[in-house]
């Protein structure tokens, strides 16, 4: 039987010198180091030397909590851990818990129940339970006075973070509840997979008692709740994506395309949503302008975002425009970021081929998405835990939601064969020690 070498004492030994050298790193660059204070960063800075011993050290302190563990309680605490963190996160974020601590200050348990809306006792339940996630502790042993940590302060100040966690836990969660009912009514027995839209598990997910039975697009776009907006989720969804990046800095990724390869030109973001990607490359690219193209429910979101950019605005417009019909605009590039990896490949080449009578020869397209990482590299290693978590939990949530899949190098260079002969993948970079990458590809004409 082969056996594996760590063990306790040996995972502990890298611990110990992962926490010296980003420890060391941060203190030669008079940053502050990690704290459970309500002033502690959010993250540590993107750059791979603070990056690269972070990440390696998340994973070796999971090795460890696994092995300290052992078998018996992981699966106790699995079970019992995820869906009621879950379910408890949930509550706190929607009855807005963050807003009801003061931020410097502390507020008691009535008052926070004053503030929530809660009967004090489930105002207390739940704060009991979130103090043992990080979030919210007491002021004193004992006290009756809650203060925030660094986690429940991150969040207050977040509105993109707490758009994000509504939206994974209101509008994703219940999709991946029925993923195992999915795959018995939809794939069990067939030798390859569905492709079907209508197959994914978000079809058989139920809000407010009634099966959803349609894509999360439509939902997201059509769902109507007293005292909100129409659209409210997909606006939600779109402040949401904001939050991702933390640990890769979406600035520098965003240039990892040659824009001033184009000259003076147009570029179209499709599925571009609050038109955050372009205002980026806008800011550093003065000779671009940019074509925003979305469903008609994100103009609200992309609206709201130029009003804080006023100066980028004569150079980003918003279309509406659906993918799956011709596209109306002839440009040098397309942004496609993050959009892929919402469909089953015949959908991508449905997509692309969509695209292709528009394009002139010449044409780039910047694909900015997952690139699923091979199971080891060069050196026979995998990539660090954390990494692969995060790809995998992806790759997870768009089977459940659209019955789609992350992505391999090889396997993108695949899917634009497929969908035209002429577009040739010019280079694919990975941002070192994220999930992401560009993909960058030219078409022949
Ligand atoms: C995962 S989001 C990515 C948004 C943006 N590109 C980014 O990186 O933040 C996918 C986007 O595709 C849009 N979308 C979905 N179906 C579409 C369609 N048929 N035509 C155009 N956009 C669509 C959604 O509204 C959403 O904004």
């Amino acid at each position: 039987m082969a056996q594996t070498s760590e063990t306790l004492e040996s995972l502990l030994a890298a611990i110990t010198e992962l926490t010296t050298t980003l420890t060391a790193t941060l203190r030669a660059r008079n940053l502050p180091e990690p704290s459970f204070n309500e002033d502690a960063p959010g993250s540590l800075p993107p750059d791979q030397d603070i990056q690269g011993p972070r990440t390696k050290l998340v994973g070796a302190l999971m090795d460890m909590l696994h092995l300290a563990m052992g078998p018996n309680e992981y699966f106790i605490t699995q079970n019992m851990w995820i869906s009621n963190e879950a379910m408890a996160l949930d509550v706190l974020n929607r009855f807005n818990f963050w807003g009801a601590v003061p931020m410097g200050g502390s507020a008691s348990y009535a008052e926070i129940a004053a503030a929530t809306k809660l009967p004090e006792q489930m105002a207390h339940r739940f704060l009991r339970f979130g103090m043992s996630m990080y979030l919210f502790r007491e002021e004193s042993p004992e006290s009756n006075r809650i203060v925030h940590t660094a986690a429940s302060a991150y969040m207050a100040r977040n509105h993109h973070m707490q758009s994000f966690t509504s939206h994974l836990l209101e509008d994703v969660r219940p999709a991946t509840i029925v993923m195992a009912d999915a795959l018995q009514k939809w794939s069990a027995g067939h030798p390859t997979p569905s492709e079907e839209l209508e197959h994914a598990a978000f079809y058989l997910a139920s809000f407010d008692g009634k099966v959803v039975s349609r894509p999360m697009w439509e939902f997201l776009n059509a769902d109507e709740k007293e005292g909100e907006p129409k659209g409210y989720r997909a606006t939600r969804f779109a402040e949401g994506l904001q939050a991702l990046g933390g640990m890769i800095n979406t600035e520098t990724y965003v240039e990892t395309f040659d824009w001033e390869s184009l000259g003076e030109a147009i570029v179209v973001d499709v599925g571009g949503s609050s038109g955050h990607i372009s205002a980026m490359v806008a800011k550093s690219h003065p000779q671009l302008h940019f074509i925003v193209q979305d469903l008609p429910e994100l103009q609200p979101a992309f609206d709201e975002a130029m009003a804080s950019a006023p100066k980028l605005a004569d150079r980003i417009s918003f279309q509406v425009h659906d993918f799956f019909t011709p596209q109306p605009v002839s440009a040098s590039a397309y942004i496609f970021r993050n959009i892929f990896h919402d469909w089953p490949d015949k959908y991508v080449v449905k997509i692309l081929q969509q695209l292709v009578p528009a394009l002139t020869p010449g044409a780039r397209i910047a694909l900015f998405d997952i690139i699923m990482l091979p199971d080891y590299d060069e050196n026979r290693q995998r990539p660090p835990l954390p990494v692969r978590k995060m790809q995998g939990a992806f790759d997870m949530q768009m089977l459940a939601l659209f019955n789609a899949k992350e992505r391999t190098a090889e396997d993108w260079t695949i899917v634009f064969k497929m969908a035209d002969d002429r577009f040739r993948v010019n280079a694919i970079k990975m941002i070192p020690g994220a999930s992401v990458g560009l993909i960058d590809v030219v078409f022949d004409g």
